[in-house]
């Protein structure tokens, strides 16, 4: 697929921006701060209904704008889409599809897909277990976007039980029956949505592994193998094969931690059981990439992980949009030669660069500045 046409209002410093892009590479250039990020953001915005940069959406809005809008002219296999959505700070954004309003935006998720890669990456390997777990379950949802509402279902009941576990723990003595009641209620809620998601992601973790491990080789042939493995909350109760488990396998076999879980729960006042609490674990060679990878090792990691991602999206039939936001400049000639041959395959690559040096040769095509807030076609 590919996106044929961007249009903004009152995004980021964009007041309005009209862009026609073509399948192919297309590289947006110049100085810091003009806007080039932002470009791509919204495209990525589109596919994600969420920023690569920013946890919330406010910054999104261009200073002083009550809204944005972003709308992507999106061509998969001949057909034409446009996808419009409505970011309202505060509230919940509005989407449209073909001019037609649709009732809730996550109906569109998935009609648009990106690939997106960006300094920020640097966090899936070196940050927090969540960067990595929102890792997985963006990918989930790429691949089948109804897991945007199981993770929705999953968020909501675990806020309700971690208050409940949380007042429960202020009030420093037994709880009472209908406490322990209710949290049972809480219990196979969070069974039944926390098993969906770890039999999703375990599946996810056993189809991207031997991809992770092509493109690290491919991309750092000279360091060791890089790997893939999940720590679950479950630990030992995990049956052999987990990837071949299903909710209904799994669901039982957490409602039996979260049992043998509760006294302590109870104490400290938060949920210990669920794949809130797991690990995508990173390894390079035998040591864990976290905390032992140099950081070219960890650039090479991360943009495996995103490589790994596109050939699996790409394997369903179709090629996602691939964004590169300023990584060239991260990386030394061979690496980026090496990406460079990798990328130049898809469908469109849409690519930001200060300068046009920073682009390998192997990656020419449209070429467009950005400089002082108006974006310009040069060739
Ligand atoms: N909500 C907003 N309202 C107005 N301007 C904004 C908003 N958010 C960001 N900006 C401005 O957008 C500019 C940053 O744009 P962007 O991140 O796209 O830069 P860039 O061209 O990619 O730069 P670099 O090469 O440094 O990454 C900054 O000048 C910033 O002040």
């Amino acid at each position: 697929m590919h996106v044929a046409h961007l249009s903004l209002q009152d995004f980021r410093s964009y007041a309005t921006a009209e862009i026609a892009l073509a399948p192919g590479v297309t590289v947006f250039v110049g100085p810091n701060g003009q806007g080039k990020t932002n470009l791509v953001e919204a495209i990525g915005y589109v596919a994600a209904h969420a920023s690569h940069r920013v946890a919330t959406d406010a910054p999104l809005i261009r200073q002083g704008a009550p809204r944005a809008i972003v709308r992507a002219g999106v061509v998969r296999e001949d057909r034409r889409a446009l996808i419009e959505l409505e970011i309202n700070p505060g509230k919940s954004n509005r989407a449209r599809l073909n001019r037609s309003p649709v009732p809730r935006p996550r109906e569109i998720l998935g009609m648009l897909r990106t690939v997106l890669f960006a300094p920020e990456d640097l966090a899936l390997v070196k940050g927090d277990p969540g960067e990595r777990r929102r890792f997985l379950d963006e990918l989930l949802t790429a691949r089948a976007p109804r897991f945007a509402g199981v993770r929705a279902d999953y968020d909501r009941v675990l806020k309700q039980r971690n208050a409940l576990l949380k007042s429960a723990a202020a009030h420093r003595r037994a709880p009472g029956p209908e406490v322990l009641a209710t949290l049972d209620v809480w219990d196979s809620h969070l069974a039944r949505t926390g098993a969906e998601l770890l039999a999703a992601r375990l599946g996810l973790v056993a189809d991207l592994g031997p991809l992770v491990a092509k493109a690290y080789s491919a991309l750092a042939p000279s360091s060791g193998a890089a790997s893939l493995g999940y720590r679950s909350s479950l630990g030992e109760r995990l049956p052999a094969g987990p990837e071949r488990a299903g909710r209904d396998e799994l669901a039982p076999l957490m409602e039996e931690a979260l049992r043998e879980a509760r006294k302590q729960e109870l104490e400290r006042g938060v949920s210990l059981v669920g794949p809130h609490r797991d690990e995508l674990v990173l390894q390079l060679g035998e040591m864990p990439a976290r905390g032992y990878a140099s950081h070219g090792e960890s650039w090479s990691f991360a943009l495996a992980l995103r490589l790994a991602a596109f050939e699996l999206l790409r394997a369903d039939g179709d090629d996602p949009v691939l964004i590169l936001d300023d990584v060239f400049a991260e990386l030394d000639t061979g690496r980026r030669r090496r990406l460079a041959e990798l990328v130049a395959p898809a469908e469109q690559v849409l690519i930001t660069a200060a300068v046009p040096e920073d682009v390998p040769a192997e990656l020419s095509g449209a070429s467009f500045t950005v400089e002082d807030g108006e974006v310009k076609r040069e060739r």
